[in-house]
């Protein structure tokens, strides 16, 4: 198991070969009897972290499962997942939690994480197991009924403040319900009314913003936003962050590349919740990820089966893939990024905002083995067919995204190699 990695630049900056013990960690010295993976003109990276993931399994292994998600996570350069909660039955109890966790283990190819509902049964009524689900095998920290957002601010109250007794958060799926509800399909303005697609205004997901970051102002405790669309939730975030507030964001690639304006043909794979935005958006998301007003990039890696997605507009699934293509998509919309940027939204933050003390570290003799190798002067075409995803929602496909995933090392094993599954 142990293993050399020879002549990658680290964060893009000096060159050093990496060694790796029998253990699974970074050493200081060449194991004897290792195996040697040439890494001449790659960058390392501590492996990717995603807070936000959707495997489906348990209840829609037609669309993903623990392993396949895993797999679709280690081809795009992840060590760690946290699985969202919107499953059958829904993440709400330590068993429901632990199982998660164990079929994670099982797969073997990431960390997967579970996130705990918010909420039972994601009604947004009363709250779900918090306590025991922290208290299980599975360690939850991070809880959200993501799909759904807890409008309730009472409710959101009592969450917050309940979390905050062991360092847990709260990940917000921002959208109020009286503002934006399950009709609305499409950013609301000029071009959904041309449509006659029901419009998801950015209101709607601002005023849970500003709603929040005062809950969180006056509980003490953490929040998260999930998956901000809008450069008014950037306007907030700034604010609540000058003020010391204890909140932060994440972005999805798809908002920082892809615009409303796709929505013209009428393509359910461009459908997703937050809706795309106009260009406006797309620039403020992406100008406040570089300066740290948006902490993370999360995926949002939605996989629907067909039946589910290929229908009219208005009754497709919600959702998007983006977990094999996730730094790609980074490279492509921020070519001016350093590695060092890179590495610190996709890896080194999410994993502190997810509380995962093993991942997201140094790449120093000490630290556990989660490492990725990275092409930074490949291109990709993005092929739907060669994912290993069992869902096909992919709005990448056919494009050409910068850089290449080359290997994935998790805890000290090859789960790629090359890029294909080792
Ligand atoms: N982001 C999405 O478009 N879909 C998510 C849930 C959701 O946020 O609606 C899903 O679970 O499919």
């Amino acid at each position: 198991m142990s293993l050399v990695i020879k002549g990658a630049s680290l964060l893009g900056e000096q060159t050093r070969d990496l060694y790796v013990d029998d253990a699974g960690v970074l050493v200081d010295e060449a194991p004897s009897g290792a195996e040697t993976i040439d890494a001449e003109g790659l960058v390392a990276l501590p492996g990717l972290v995603d807070l936000h993931t959707h495997l489906r399994e348990p209840g829609r292994e037609d669309a993903e499962t623990i392993l396949t998600g895993s797999q679709a996570a280690a081809l795009g350069g992840y060590t760690a997942v946290l699985a969202m909660a919107n499953t059958s039955p829904v993440t709400d109890t330590a068993e429901a939690a632990t199982r998660v966790w164990e079929l994670g283990r099982e797969a073997g190819l990431v960390h997967v994480q579970p996130v705990g509902a918010v909420t039972r049964g994601l009604a947004g009524e009363e709250l779900a197991e918090l306590g025991l689900m922290h208290r299980s095998r599975a360690a939850v920290k991070v809880f959200s009924d993501d799909g759904k957002c807890v409008h309730d601010a009472r409710v959101m109250r009592r969450a917050l403040e309940y979390v905050k007794a062991f360092g847990g958060v709260v990940s917000q799926h921002s959208q109020d319900p009286a503002l934006a509800g399950p009709a609305a399909c499409c950013h609301e303005g000029e071009l959904s009314g041309r449509l006659g697609l029901p419009g998801w205004p950015g209101i709607a997901e601002e005023v849970i913003v500003a709603r929040d970051v005062m809950l969180a102002r006056h509980t003490g405790s953490r929040v998260h936003v999930a998956h901000v669309s809008t450069a008014g939730s950037v306007e907030v975030l700034r604010w609540a962050k000058a003020q010391g507030i204890d909140v932060t964001a994440e972005v999805t690639p798809h908002h920082l590349l892809l615009t409303t304006d796709l929505l013209t043909g009428y393509d359910p794979t461009y459908k997703v919740n937050p809706p795309l935005r106009p260009q406006e958006d797309v620039d403020a998301l992406r100008e406040a990820l570089a300066d740290g007003t948006i902490d993370a990039v999360a995926t949002d890696h939605a996989p629907h089966a067909r039946h589910d997605k290929e229908h009219a507009f208005v009754d497709a699934a919600f959702g998007m893939l983006g977990i094999e293509t996730a730094l790609g998509v980074v490279r492509t919309a921020l070519p001016d990024l350093s590695w060092a940027d890179v590495a610190r939204v996709m890896s080194t933050t999410p994993a502190r905002i997810a509380g995962l003390a093993d991942q997201g570290q140094p790449l120093e003799p000490g630290s556990p083995a989660h490492v990725v190798l990275v092409d930074p002067d490949a291109a990709v075409t993005v092929d739907r067919d060669a994912s290993a995803s069992l869902s096909r929602n992919n709005p990448w496909h056919g494009r050409s995204l910068a850089s290449r995933v080359v290997h994935t090392v998790y805890g000290g094993r090859v789960t790629v190699r090359d890029g294909a599954l080792a």
